[in-house]
């Protein structure tokens, strides 16, 4: 077994940060979770402290094969790195198993830090610059208010309903009779995404040479690579290609990609123009859908279990609104509480609990400790987020604790000492999600408008018992609650009256 030992080649004299200890061939690669790690990531930071370190180790060392992984549990050193030295740590790990095996090659989040990445964050960033938040706000008002019908016609399926049709940044044209939405396709194959990129899942991330071995055994070279491949080869493909036929027709509203193809001139750079378009489209797609789904679907399970809160959430709608209308964007500044609330969904279940991983470009020395080059770096959001300094009792749902009163108006406002939970929530430094306002968005006009019309309850069983809650959530790379009962209602007549012209204006 010799030849599996891959030594690591210290160029410095000075220690790894803490961490388990290795064994000698395959370093912590057996320890590794494969559920919800950053609960365990967080223990091993209080558990393996240095002599000369801070009480909590913020920052540990665990290996994994040939891999070092740095896992950063504090916000403070994840300003000090992912931030102050975003040079050095804004790369992305090798990734065999999602990039070479599966293809995933030219999709943004994958892209190591260059010129490549660069093109396709810059065309981003353009087109999705708070300027132009109408373009994505008008699809958001328009998604929402038939979410809100169809949650009146079919309230059991509340997560199906909220699922369909979640074009966070209308990509392309959704038609209402599409049998098979593309918003389906994308969450396949960002799931088969997630699904290998937990660090430790597969072999071949850590020892990358054991993609030249062909092997029945799932953990070497995986079956699921060649089903997965073809998953992102229609994903490249199918949603662009709808959206081209879309404008060809004449009757495509605009979306991302006929935005963008318009502005290309007709020049022979034009064919590689239109490539960076179509792999820029297909991450939009890719990375809004589960995620900010996550959010909405934990806005239901939060609402179920804290009941309060909800009542609370209710008050205020409805001082702003009177009953008399839905939410719209400009109401946003006048409803603290509904804000606070975003923020603790936000804080409380975060979608991504350990982001995306960084990597070391370079040798790096933090607080006395060694990172070696290539080192995947991992911020441990979660850790952060439930930090009990920083977010006392953090286990519990309450938006209060991002809420003070002014004192001078008697009025509620959110309160600036608190550490606002998107700082972490969206990962860190350059690679920091660039859709967050997208996201927050949507997640924020979804809760406002469900929660002004309907109320979420217990469910009833067939002898007319209230079952009490039970939410349970998929651990991943994303991370969202597994189906779950609760009773949807509208709150009043009025209430159905206003989903209904809502929907109509559709
Ligand atoms: C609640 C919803 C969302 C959450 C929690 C979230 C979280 C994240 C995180 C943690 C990263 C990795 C950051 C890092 O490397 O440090 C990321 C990257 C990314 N996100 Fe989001 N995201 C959300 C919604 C969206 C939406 C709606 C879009 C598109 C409109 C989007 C587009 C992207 C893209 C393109 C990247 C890759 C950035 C890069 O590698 O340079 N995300 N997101």
């Amino acid at each position: 077994a010799g030849f599996l030992y891959f030594k690591n080649k210290r160029r410095s004299a000075l220690p790894f940060p803490p961490g388990p200890k290795k064994h000698p061939l395959l370093g912590n690669l057996l320890d590794l979770p494969k559920k919800l790690e950053w609960e365990t990531y967080r223990r091993w930071g209080k558990e393996y402290i240095c002599s000369f370190g801070p009480p909590d180790s913020d920052v540990i060392h665990v290996s994994a094969g040939s891999v070092n992984l740095i896992i950063v549990n504090s916000f403070e050193a994840a300003t000090d790195l992912f931030d102050k030295r975003s040079a050095n740590y804004s790369s992305r790990p090798q990734f065999t198993m999602v990039r070479e095996l599966m293809g995933w090659n030219w999709l943004m989040s994958a892209l190591i830090y260059g010129d490549k990445w660069r093109e396709q964050r810059r065309l981003f960033q353009k087109h999705f610059s708070t300027t132009n938040a109408e373009l994505y706000q008008n699809t958001q008002l328009e998604y929402v208010r038939k979410a809100l019908q169809h949650l009146l016609e079919e309230p059991s399926d509340f997560m199906g309903i909220t699922r369909q049709r979640l074009d966070v940044a209308r990509v392309r044209p959704q038609h209402p009779k599409e049998k098979r939405p593309f918003v389906d396709l994308a969450q396949r194959a960002v799931h088969s995404i997630t699904e290998a990129s937990v660090p430790g899942t597969f072999w071949v991330d850590v020892m990358p040479w054991l993609k030249y071995i062909q092997s029945g055994s799932r953990r070497w070279l995986p079956e699921e690579a060649r089903v997965w491949r073809k998953l992102q080869q229609d994903f490249r493909q199918v949603p662009y290609q709808a959206a081209l036929k879309d404008m060809a027709s004449g009757k495509a509203k605009p979306s991302f990609a006929s935005e963008c193809l318009e502005t290309i001139d007709d020049n022979e750079d034009a064919q590689r123009q239109r490539e960076v378009i179509k792999d820029t489209a297909a991450i939009v797609f890719a990375a809004g859908a589960d995620t900010s789904l996550s959010g909405i679907h934990t806005l239901f399970a939060a609402m179920l279990c804290y009941p309060e809160v909800q009542k609370k959430a209710q008050e205020e709608l409805d001082r702003v609104l009177g009953g008399r209308r839905l939410p719209e964007f400009t109401d946003e500044p006048n409803m603290p509480y509904i804000s606070a609330l975003v923020k603790e969904i936000l804080r409380w279940k975060p979608a991504t609990p350990i982001g995306v991983p960084h990597l070391a470009s370079e040798d790096d020395v933090y607080n006395g400790y060694y990172i070696p080059k290539r080192a995947v770096v991992i911020g441990n959001s979660w850790a952060m987020l439930h930090d009990e300094e920083t977010y006392p009792d953090p286990s519990t749902f309450n938006p209060d604790r991002f809420l003070t009163t002014n004192k001078s108006t008697g009025k509620l406002e959110l309160d600036p000492t608190v550490r606002d939970p998107a700082l972490m929530a969206f990962g860190f430094g350059r690679r920091m999600c660039p859709g967050r306002d997208v996201a927050l968005s949507v997640i924020w006009l979804t809760m406002a408008s469900v929660l002004a019309t309907f109320n979420i309850t217990k469910a009833i069983d067939e002898n007319g018992k209230e079952l009490e809650p039970d939410v349970q959530y998929w651990s991943g790379l994303i991370v969202h609650p597994l189906p779950f009962k609760c009773t949807i209602k509208p709150r009043s007549k009025a209430a159905e009256e206003l989903v209904k012209s809502g929907a109509d204006a559709y």
